[in-house]
């Protein structure tokens, strides 16, 4: 099968958000084909995390349509756009630090279960709730720290815990929000290791900064320049794009 005759996970159709008068998003469009890695670039304010916030169902678009394997999901909240198969971190840490790595992780997958229902009370239910924890916790690195309280883990290891948290529920669609922030050079290879492989099957939507994490990683990178999508096309179309290069690339490689 070619990637053309790929299923579409993720479509934007002239997608808007407007704060008052102030139009953030203006109108962007954006496929994402089953199994791919695309990476959302863009200068700072460009509209990248308001943009992850429509797709989630955190803020409603102004108009457009995101549809999530065919089906609009704009106005649908984030617990249901989760339902469907889309899970995203946040940049802002969302582990809880008094409990252990393992705790963490078992919560996210109980949650995942649905835990408002009976259902995880049977012996069985329960039982697949501890081996997809272990799972987990074997896929983000992570089984040497399982005892240590969310908290008092290092910064990159909670980025990791992060990601575990976000892939508990095995959601076919993951958006991670700048997942190296913050990292050491060292730091953002080994989370770059960690999110090809826990991303693979899958299809990943990506803001990230750091464009060595971007290039090594992604099969697209969609430009996004003051609320609109200027370019989406492979990391070396992309890098020979002048317009990108004007709008923003050759600035963010000459910062330090
Ligand atoms: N709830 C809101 N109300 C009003 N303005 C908002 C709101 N959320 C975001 N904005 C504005 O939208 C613009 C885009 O912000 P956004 O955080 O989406 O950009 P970004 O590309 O993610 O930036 P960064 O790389 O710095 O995180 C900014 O000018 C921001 O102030």
């Amino acid at each position: 099968m070619s990637a053309n005759d790929l299923p579409v996970v993720l479509e934007l159709r002239n997608l808007r958000k407007h704060f008052g008068n102030t139009q953030i998003i203006r109108g962007a469009d954006l496929q994402l084909k089953q199994g791919e890695r695309l990476a959302l670039i863009g200068p700072n304010g460009a509209g990248k995390s308001t943009l992850f916030n429509l797709v989630s169902g955190r803020t409603a678009a102004s108009s457009g349509e995101i549809l999530l394997r065919g089906r609009n999901i704009n106005g649908l909240s984030p617990f249901q756009v989760n339902r469907l198969g889309l899970a995203r971190s946040f940049q802002v840490s969302n582990i809880f630090p008094q409990l252990s790595v393992r705790e963490n992780l078992r919560a996210a997958v109980l949650s995942s279960h649905g835990y408002r229902h009976v259902f995880w009370r049977r012996l069985s239910a329960l039982r697949a709730v501890s081996q997809r924890t272990e799972e987990v916790l074997r896929q983000c690195g992570l089984q040497a720290e399982c005892d240590t309280l969310g908290g008092d883990l290092s910064y990159a290891a909670q980025r990791a815990l992060e990601i575990g948290i976000t892939i508990a529920g095995d959601a076919g669609l993951i958006l991670l929000d700048e997942p190296t922030a913050g990292m050491s050079r060292d730091e953002s290879a080994a989370a770059a290791e960690l999110i090809r492989s826990v991303s693979a099957g899958k299809t990943l939507l990506m803001i990230e900064h750091d464009m060595d994490v971007v290039f090594g990683l992604v099969d697209r990178i969609a430009v996004l320049v003051d609320g609109r999508i200027i370019a989406c096309d492979t990391p070396a179309a992309i890098r020979g794009n002048r317009a990108v290069q004007a709008a923003y690339l050759g600035n963010a490689e000459a910062a330090p």
